[in-house]
C-alpha cells in the first residue's frame, strides 16, 4: 500500500462510515452503535500505525542529522571535491525528499497533496547548516503538532469509546446484530481489500465492470437485507395475529362451553315440559300443572330468547373471525408473492454472480474470484435462512389453519347442537301454545274474578258485618234474657235453699254419740246407755237410772257415723254461707264427748272445719268466672271471757269487741288476724298456727281446750262481675268448752271460775237462741263474749246448727242427759211458722230465762208436745 492510498484510506474512513450510516439510516440505533464501534476500531488502528510511523521517521531524521553534522565537519576540514559532496549528499537528499513527502502527507488535514517546503529546494544544491537547522526546527514543530493531534485524537477516542460503551449498555446487542456486525466488518474488509487490489493492479475495463457489478450486488444485498427484515417484521406481526386468533379461539371455546350449558338447561326445560305434559293428563292435578306450565313456559320463552341472542352473538363473532381470516390469508398471499419475487431476484443475482465468478476465474483474478465466492456463500446462507424462515412461516400458517379449522368445526358442531336445541324448544313451545292459550283464558277469567273480588269481598264483609251485628244483638238480648233468668233462678234457688234451711229450722240441733274408745274398758262403762230408733234417725234413747228417756232432735248420728256423713248434714249451711248468709255451727257437750273430733277431726279423717273449707273452695271455683270469692280465716279463743287471737303474733294479747264507727251496727274485733286461704295447704298452715299459739298460752292443752271456746271464723266475700252483685257470708265453727256442771266436778278456785265462765257463756248462748226464736225485742247478746262476738251470725237470717256430742258411757249419763235437754230446749224453740207463735208463748211462759246449771227448765218437744220437766 502506497502513502497516497494510506492517506486516502485513513482520511476517507469517516466518510465511508457516514455513507454506510446513510445507507442504513433506517436501521435501529444498534446499527449506529456498531458503526461507531467500527469507526473507533479503525481509528485506533490508524493511530497505532501513525505513531509507529512517526517513531520510525523520527529515528531516521535523527540519523540523517547526525550524518549531516559529520559531513559538515568534513567540509570544514577539506573544502575540496564537490563531486564527492554531491555523491555523498545524494542519498540524504533522497531520504529528505521522501521524508518531507511523508510529513506533508501526514500534516495535510484535507488530504490535498500540497507542495512542501522540501520539494521547493533545489535537489542538486547541498543544504547549508542554517537550512538544515531550520528544516529540523520545522520538522520538530510538525512533530509537536502531530503529537498534539494524536493526543486530541486519543482523547476523542476515549470519549467515543465511553459513548459507545454507554450506548451499548443502553441498547444491548442481539445475535442478529452481532451477525450483522460481523457481516459489515467483513464487508468493509473486503471493500478495503478490493480497493487495495484495485490500486495495486492496473485494472482493465472488464475489471471495472466487475467492480460496478459487485457494488450493485452489494446494494442488492443491502436491499435483500431490508426485505429480510421486513419479512421478519411481517412474521412477527403474523405471530401476533396468530396469538390473537388463539385468544379468540379460547373465547370461542368458552362460548361453546356456555352454549353446552344452555343446551343442558334447555334439556332440563324439555324434561320439565314432558313432565308437565304427563302431569297435564291427570285431571286431579290440573290446577297444579296449569300453574307449573304457566311458570315454566315463561322460563322456556326466556331461555329461547337468551339462546337466540347468544346464537346471534356467536354468528356475529364468527363472521368477524372469518373476515379477519380472509385478511390474514390475503396478507399471507402477498408475503408469499413478495418472497417468491425476492427468491427470483436472488436467483438472478446468483446467476449474475456466478457469471462474474466464472469471468473472474477465466480472467485469472483470484482475488475477485475469492470475493465473489464469499458473496455467493453469504447469499447462500441468507437464502437458507430465508428458506428456514419461510418454512417456519409455512408451518405456522399450517398450524394456524389447523387450529382455526378445528375451532371452526367445533363451533359449527356446537352451533348445530344449539340449533337442534332451539328446534326442540320451538317444538315444545308449539306444543305448549294450546296449553298456554287455555291458561291465558283461565288467567283472564281469574283476573276478572280478582278484579271483582274486592267488590265481592266488600259486599260479603258488609253482609257478614250486618249478620254479625244482628247475631250479636240477638245473642246480647238472649244473654240479657238468660242473665235475667239466671238472676231469677239464682234468687229462686237462694230462696228455695233458704226456705229449705228454714223448713229444716234456722236453728237445727243434731246429736252425735261418740263410740266407746279403746282405753275406756271400765266394766261399768261398757254398758251402752244410749240406744237408737232404727226407724227414726231423729230419736235417741238414754237409759238413766232405769228409766228410758227419749230425746227427739233433728238428727241423731249413731256411734258408727262417719265424719263424712256428719258433714253431709251440715254442708247445706256452708252453701248458705256462700250465698251471703251467716252461719254458726256449734259443738256442744261435756268434756271428752267428741266435740273437737267432730269439728277438727284427725289428720287422716278431718272434721267439719276442714271439710267446710274444702267445700267452700270447690263451690267458689265452680262459680268462677262469674263470681270471684275471697275466703279469709281467723281463729280466736275465749277463755274466762277473754278473747285471744290465735293467729296473731302475740296470742296472749286480749282482744276487744267494738262497734263499727260507720254506724252500720256491725261489730268488729280490732287487731284480729285474718288469713286469706285458697287451698287445703293454706288451711293446714292456719290450723297448725292456731294450735301452736293455743298450746303456748297454756300449760295443759287438753285441759285448756276443755275450758275454752275455740272459734274458727271463715268469711266468704263474693263479687259477680257480670251482675255487679256482692255477697258476704260468715261461717263460725265453734268448738265450745266442756259443759259439765260445776256441782258435779266440784271445782274450786280457778277451776271454779273457769266453770262459771263456761256456764255463763253457754247459758248466754241458750238465752240468745231462745230470744231469737221467741222474736223477743231484746236479745241478750252482751251477756257473754261468745254471744257478743257471734251477734252478727246469730241474728237476722243467720242459720245455726248445734251439734250435741254425747258420750255413750254410763258414767257420763247425767251429763249426757243435761246436754240432750239443752239441745232439745234449743230445738223446741224453733218448731215452724204455724206453731212457732204457740211455742214461743209456751217457751216464754215456761222459761223466760233459761239456765243450764240446776235451773228448772221446761222444754216443749217438737212433735209430741210433751214437756220435759227437769228439776
Ligand atoms: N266419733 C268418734 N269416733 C271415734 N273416736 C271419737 C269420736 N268422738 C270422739 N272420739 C274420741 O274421744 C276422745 C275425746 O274426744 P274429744 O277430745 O274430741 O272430746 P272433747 O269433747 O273435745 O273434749 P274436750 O272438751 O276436753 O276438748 C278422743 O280421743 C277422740 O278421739
Amino acid at each position: 500500500m502506497s502513502d497516497g492510498e494510506e492517506e486516502s484510506s485513513f482520511l476517507s474512513l469517516p466518510n465511508s462510515v457516514l455513507q454506510r450510516h446513510c445507507l442504513t439510516s433506517d436501521l435501529s440505533e444498534a446499527a449506529t452503535s456498531e458503526q461507531q464501534q467500527l469507526l473507533i476500531q479503525t481509528l485506533q488502528e490508524r493511530v497505532c500505525e501513525f505513531q509507529a510511523r512517526l517513531r520510525s521517521e523520527d529515528s531516521a531524521k535523527r540519523l540523517l542529522l547526525q550524518r549531516l553534522q559529520t559531513h559538515d565537519h568534513q567540509l570544514n576540514q577539506d573544502n575540496h571535491l564537490n563531486e564527492e559532496h554531491s555523491s555523498i549528499n545524494q542519498e540524504p537528499q533522497e531520504q529528505l525528499r521522501l521524508q518531507d513527502s511523508q510529513l506533508n502527507q501526514a500534516v495535510s488535514p484535507t488530504g490535498v497533496r500540497s507542495s512542501s517546503v522540501l520539494t521547493q529546494r533545489p535537489v542538486s544544491k547541498v543544504p547549508s547548516q542554517e537550512q538544515l537547522q531550520k528544516g529540523e526546527g520545522e520538522q520538530l514543530t510538525l512533530i509537536t503538532g502531530l503529537r498534539t493531534q494524536v493526543r486530541e485524537l486519543e482523547e476523542k477516542l476515549v470519549d467515543q469509546t465511553q459513548e459507545v460503551e454507554r450506548l451499548r449498555s443502553e441498547l444491548g446487542a442481539t445475535d442478529l446484530e452481532k451477525q450483522l456486525e460481523v457481516l459489515e466488518s467483513e464487508n468493509q474488509r473486503l471493500k478495503q481489500e478490493l480497493r487495495a487490489s484495485q490500486s495495486q493492479t492496473t485494472c482493465s475495463t472488464g475489471h471495472c465492470h466487475q467492480s460496478q457489478d459487485v457494488e450493485a450486488l452489494r446494494g442488492e444485498l443491502c436491499r435483500k437485507d431490508e426485505e429480510c427484515r421486513e419479512q421478519e417484521r411481517r412474521l412477527a406481526a403474523l405471530e401476533q395475529q396468530v396469538q390473537e386468533r388463539t385468544g379468540v379461539i379460547v373465547q370461542l371455546q368458552q362460548q361453546l362451553e356456555e352454549a353446552a350449558q344452555r343446551r343442558q338447561e334447555l334439556q332440563l326445560l324439555r324434561d320439565g315440559e314432558e313432565t308437565l305434559s304427563r302431569q297435564a293428563a291427570l285431571p286431579l292435578q290440573v290446577k297444579y300443572v296449569t300453574k307449573t306450565v304457566e311458570v315454566e313456559s315463561a322460563q322456556s320463552k326466556q331461555a329461547l330468547i337468551e339462546a337466540q341472542a347468544h346464537n346471534q352473538a356467536l354468528q356475529e363473532q364468527l363472521s368477524v373471525q372469518r373476515q379477519l381470516l380472509r385478511e390474514l390469508e390475503q396478507q399471507l398471499h402477498e408475503s408469499q408473492r413478495s418472497s417468491s419475487q425476492l427468491r427470483q431476484q436472488l436467483s438472478t443475482d446468483r446467476s449474475r454472480l456466478n457469471g462474474l465468478l466464472s469471468k473472474a476465474v477465466g480472467g485469472g483474478n483470484t482475488e475477485v474470484t475469492h470475493r465473489l465466492s464469499k458473496i455467493l456463500v453469504y447469499e447462500g446462507e441468507m437464502e437458507r435462512a430465508q428458506g428456514q424462515l419461510e418454512a417456519e412461516m409455512q408451518s405456522l400458517e399450517e398450524e394456524k389453519n389447523r387450529v382455526i379449522e378445528e375451532a371452526f368445526i367445533r363451533a359449527e358442531s356446537e352451533m348445530k347442537a344449539v340449533h337442534e336445541n332451539l328446534a326442540g324448544v320451538r317444538m315444545n313451545l308449539l306444543t305448549l301454545q294450546p296449553a298456554l292459550r287455555t291458561l291465558t283464558c283461565d288467567y283472564n277469567c281469574l283476573k276478572r274474578q280478582v278484579q271483582d273480588f274486592p267488590y265481592m269481598l266488600e259486599k260479603a264483609i258488609t253482609e257478614a258485618k250486618q249478620e254479625i251485628c244482628q247475631v250479636i244483638g240477638e245473642v246480647s238480648s238472649a244473654n240479657q234474657e238468660l242473665l235475667r233468668k239466671y238472676k231469677r233462678e239464682m234468687n229462686l234457688r237462694k230462696k228455695c235453699h233458704n226456705e229449705l234451711v228454714r223448713l229444716k229450722g234456722n236453728i237445727r240441733v243434731l246429736c252425735r254419740v261418740r263410740p266407746v274408745c279403746a282405753g275406756e274398758t271400765d266394766a261399768a262403762d261398757t254398758k251402752n246407755k244410749v240406744t237408737f230408733d232404727p226407724d227414726d234417725d231423729a230419736v235417741l234413747y238414754l237409759s238413766n237410772k232405769g228409766k228410758l228417756m227419749t230425746f227427739e232432735l233433728d238428727k241423731v248420728f249413731p256411734t258408727q257415723a262417719t265424719q263424712e256423713e256428719v258433714f253431709q248434714e251440715v254442708q247445706s249451711l256452708v252453701t248458705s254461707c256462700i250465698d251471703g248468709f251467716n252461719v254458726c255451727i256449734f259443738a256442744y257437750g261435756q268434756t271428752g264427748s267428741g266435740k273437737t273430733y267432730t269439728m277438727e277431726g284427725v289428720p287422716e279423717d278431718p272434721g267439719i272445719n276442714q271439710r267446710a273449707l274444702r267445700l267452700l273452695f270447690s263451690e267458689v271455683s265452680e262459680k268462677k268466672p262469674d263470681w270471684d270469692y275471697k275466703i279469709t280465716v281467723s281463729m280466736v279463743e275465749i277463755y274466762n271471757e277473754t278473747l285471744r287471737n290465735l293467729l296473731g303474733d302475740n296470742p296472749s294479747e286480749k282482744l276487744d269487741i267494738k262497734m263499727c264507727p260507720d254506724g252500720s251496727g256491725q261489730l268488729y274485733v280490732p287487731g284480729l288476724t285474718e288469713f286469706t286461704v285458697e287451698s287445703v295447704e293454706d288451711i293446714n298452715k292456719v290450723f297448725d298456727l292456731g294450735h301452736m299459739n293455743r298450746a303456748t298460752a297454756c300449760t295443759n292443752l287438753n285441759e285448756h281446750s276443755s275450758r275454752s271456746h275455740a272459734l274458727l271464723i271463715v268469711t266468704v266475700a263474693g263479687f259477680n262481675s257480670s251482675t255487679g252483685h256482692r255477697t258476704s257470708g260468715k261461717l263460725n265453727l265453734v268448738d265450745l268448752a266442756g259443759s259439765e256442771r260445776i256441782t258435779k266436778s266440784g271445782a274450786e278456785g280457778s277451776r271454779l271460775r273457769e266453770a262459771q265462765c263456761i256456764n255463763k257463756s253457754l247459758s248466754a248462748l241458750g238465752d240468745v237462741i231462745n230470744a231469737l226464736r221467741s222474736k223477743h225485742s231484746h236479745v241478750p247478746f252482751r251477756n257473754s263474749r261468745l254471744t257478743y262476738l257471734l251477734q252478727d251470725s246469730l241474728s237476722g237470717d243467720s242459720k245455726t246448727l248445734m251439734m250435741v256430742q254425747v258420750s255413750p258411757l254410763e258414767s257420763n249419763v247425767s251429763e249426757s242427759v243435761c246436754s240432750l235437754k239443752f239441745a232439745q230446749r234449743v230445738r223446741s224453740v224453733e218448731i215452724g211458722p204455724s206453731s212457732s207463735s204457740r211455742r214461743q208463748a209456751e217457751s216464754s211462759s215456761t222459761s223466760s230465762s233459761p239456765t243450764h246449771d240446776g235451773v228448772e227448765v221446761h222444754l216443749i218437744a217438737k212433735h209430741n208436745d210433751f214437756i220435759l220437766d227437769i228439776s
